[in-house]
């Protein structure tokens, strides 16, 4: 189905919805949103943001949503651009953004609570069928959700017959819940008293597989969605957790993740290196993608997280992967090289083994792509296990099924790198298959007659010199199993997941060990919080300002440039935060972690909160693109202006670790007036503006709500009281959602 909407008249949404199950509207669970600009430009969302778009649509809420059938692009392309007024009070603005908060203001929040329920995307389809104008396309033509060249290359696979069948059927919504959040038990009580929820199949191996579910149906979908948005469960493919799974990730690791939009498994590993939402990592996480506008979608993920404080973003060839320096033992001259514990290489990929979740991909498989991935592939693996530590682990995966883009670039770089340097680790036995050890090689073009294929090189030789790349052609040599047994003997080591081991599309995986011998990453000495203990909260602003907070001053500059000595000034002294141990324990809060601080990469007078591995990197060469670091303390307030209580907010994230600190603008509130917050209503409190924290009373909160930390907003003061604040504002409809179904204290 493909539909173009008008957004509530706030925008126009297309929607293309993949054709696996056409007649069955509940297939809007693979919904792709594809949403045009004023401008003319095209964004494609992932499913979250069209729930999001759904949501404040007026799906939710009653208010008017059209959607109309486009029958292919040219007509998307036609359909009338965004109308930039207020569909529920005709008001009009000058800008999306602006209508977007108006719609997500107060006014239009008011009657929310009266018509919540649990709705699904079917009962929704139905509401908008009753309203609007949807038709629906033709459903597809028989034997349309395959393709013939693809059947012919993989038919000589075990179980191809039962792998082919399969790849035709949907595969589940898979979800994982994230066991550092304090929501995710209230939401998975919520989750089982609305759907039927199971373990994936395929997937117990060694327990590993604990927090991962799959739905059975798609009736939660506005409570897995608001579930998602607070963090409580993130949504993946079950065959996708496993890369991440294997790499046996700790907290003080230093980690890459090299191809890493749309962060998906970045998720998964922030939360294994995170700890509890306020915590500061003490490793370091560096993610990279070289697709800036997949990286923007992932950077709105990962900054929904509760602790990104390791985290690095990174744009650039994965190819090309900076070396980055670090200058941990103080010596003056003597910055090292940083080499990962865990480098992980999700690379990019012809993604056959996703065609069961996207059917749509059939129509455009081609066995060329295969070929053309092979090349950078090989090269993004190699710049993996050049950075990876000794004893260090890489993790190698594609959601392809093609040993091109699988064997073949692993048994190449085993050649490159030699056992001495690198050895495949083998994986204890669950319901996966082992890697190839013989396979084919498909011309460019193997669609067409008479299907050509090479088991060999010197079959190639023999047919035509031409095919080699080094003769312009599109084969290489390392395209073919390798000739030495040991070599192809190993490659059983790798593991290989289609659909018949489980509720999974094709996946592979591959786990390096590089064995030459050096020292693993030790946890790192805890930060000395004696450092700061003669100094007062200011005199460290301005020790880190000067430069002169850390031992043996650097004249190698650092990564992340030095916190904005003003703005870090304003917010030590409106909060009360302490960077002192002792002092701050005689006023029963936590020191404030100062050293940590630095400039956000991100927002112009922005703060962030760096892990200490991130505060130490230094630039040596050449800058690389650094789209983001750390988590941000601020971000944009609603009002323009230079004073910062007006200009900033609390970011979201960073309320966590200013409710430990802070002896200031703390606000405890009780589990109902912190529900009256999530409505929208205000606080009295003092006659002052500017942000604010507002911390839940455990005391004060039913206990089917399961929470054992306390949950933290970012608010801000106003001449009517204290008020949720436009960062903490789209979490709060979502939070409100997982929480209202806990029963009111009387
Ligand atoms: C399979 S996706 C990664 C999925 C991601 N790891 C996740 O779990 O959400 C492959 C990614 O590689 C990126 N990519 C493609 N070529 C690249 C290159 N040369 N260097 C870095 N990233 C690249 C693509 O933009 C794409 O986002």
């Amino acid at each position: 189905m493909q539909t173009d909407g008008g957004y509530g008249k706030a925008a126009t949404i297309y929607v293309s919805c993949d054709g696996s199950d056409r007649s069955n509207l509940s297939s809007a669970l693979s919904i792709r949103l594809v949403w045009r600009h004023k401008t003319g430009e095209t964004h494609i969302s992932d499913d979250a943001a069209f729930a999001k778009a759904w949501q404040t649509s007026g799906c939710d809420r009653g208010s008017s949503l059209s959607l109309h059938v486009c029958r292919n692009q040219d007509q998307l392309s036609q359909a009338p651009l965004e109308n930039r007024t207020c569909a529920q009070c005709g008001q009009e603005f000058s800008s999306r953004n602006q209508l977007m908060r108006h719609v997500q203001s107060l006014a239009h929040y008011g009657n929310e609570e009266k018509s919540e329920g649990v709705r699904s995307v079917r009962q929704g389809m139905a509401e908008l069928q009753d309203r609007c104008d949807v038709k629906e396309l033709e459903p597809l033509g028989k034997g349309q959700g395959r393709c013939k060249a693809w059947e012919l290359y993989y038919q000589d696979l075990d179980d191809f017959q039962q792998i082919s069948s399969l790849m035709q059927t949907a595969v589940p919504y898979c979800f994982r819940t994230v066991p550092t959040s304090p929501l995710w038990e209230l939401a998975m009580k919520n989750l089982n008293a609305e759907a039927t929820l199971r373990r994936p199949q395929g997937l117990a191996f060694d327990g590993a597989a604990c927090n991962c579910w799959a739905l059975t149906s798609d009736e939660s979908w506005n409570l897995l969605q608001a579930a998602q948005d607070c963090g409580a469960i993130q949504r993946q493919e079950a065959a996708s957790m496993v890369p991440v799974m294997l790499l046996q990730v700790e907290p003080h690791h230093f980690v890459a993740d090299l191809c890493a939009a749309p962060a998906s498994k970045t998720l998964q590993l922030l939360d294994l290196m995170a700890g509890s939402p306020g915590d500061v990592s003490p490793g370091l996480l560096v993610v990279n993608d070289d697709s800036w506008s997949r990286c923007a979608t992932a950077l709105r993920r990962t900054h929904q997280h509760a602790n990104p404080s390791p985290l690095m973003w990174l744009c650039g060839d994965a190819r090309e992967f900076p070396t980055l320096h670090d200058h941990s033992d103080g010596r003056v001259r003597g910055a090292r090289k940083i080499r990962f514990d865990r480098v992980l290489c999700d690379v990019p990929c012809s993604g056959d083994g996703r065609l069961r979740r996207s059917p749509s991909g059939w129509a455009s498989w081609h066995p060329r792509y295969m070929l053309q991935m092979h090349y950078v592939q090989s090269a993004i693996l190699k710049r993996g296990l050049t950075i990876l530590k000794p004893s260090g682990l890489l993790l190698y995966s594609t959601c392809s099924m093609s040993p091109i883009e699988n064997e073949a670039v692993v048994a190449a770089a085993m050649e490159k790198f030699g056992p001495d340097q690198v050895r495949l680790v083998p994986v204890e036995e669950w319901s996966h298959a082992k890697g190839l050890s013989t396979w084919r090689v498909p011309v460019p073009d193997f669609a067409s007659e008479p299907h050509l294929s090479f088991g060999t090189r010197e079959e190639v030789s023999e047919h035509s010199e031409s095919l080699w790349c080094r003769n312009g052609g599109p084969l290489a040599p390392t395209m073919f199993p390798p000739c030495n047994p040991e070599a192809r003997a190993a490659l059983s080591h790798c593991i290989r997941i289609s659909p018949t081991h489980g509720d999974f599309g094709g996946f592979f995986c591959a786990l390096f060990e590089k064995v030459a011998p050096g020292p693993a990453t030790l946890p790192p000495r805890l930060l000395d919080s004696t450092e700061g203990s003669k100094a007062t909260g200011m005199k460290r602003v301005k020790e880190v300002k000067d430069g002169k907070g850390t031992k043996g001053t650097n004249p190698i500059p650092s990564l992340l440039a030095a916190p904005n000595g003003a703005q870090l000034q304003w917010l030590v002294e409106w909060f009360g935060l302490l960077s002192d141990e002792e002092e701050a324990s005689k006023l029963g809060v936590q020191r404030f972690p100062l050293e940590l601080v630095r400039n956000d990469p991100n927002l112009k007078d922005g703060l962030i909160i760096s892990s200490q591995s991130l505060c130490r990197l230094v630039l040596k060469h050449a800058r690389p693109r650094v789209l983001a670091a750390g988590m941000p303390l601020l971000a944009d307030a609603a009002e323009i202006s230079k004073d910062p209580r007006d200009r900033f907010d609390i970011a979201s994230g960073a309320a966590a670790v200013l409710a430990r600190c802070a002896t200031k603008r703390l606000l405890k509130v009780c589990w109902t007036t912190f529900l009256a917050l999530l409505q929208g209503e205000s606080v009295d409190q003092a006659a002052e503006t500017g942000p604010l924290v507002v911390v839940l009373d455990l005391d004060s909160t039913p206990a089917e709500s399961h929470l054992k930390i306390p949950l933290c907003l970012s608010a801000r003061l106003t001449a009517r009281g204290a008020v949720v604040a436009v960062d903490g504002s789209a979490q709060r409809h979502s939070l409100l959602k997982v929480l209202s179904r806990v029963r009111q204290v009387k």
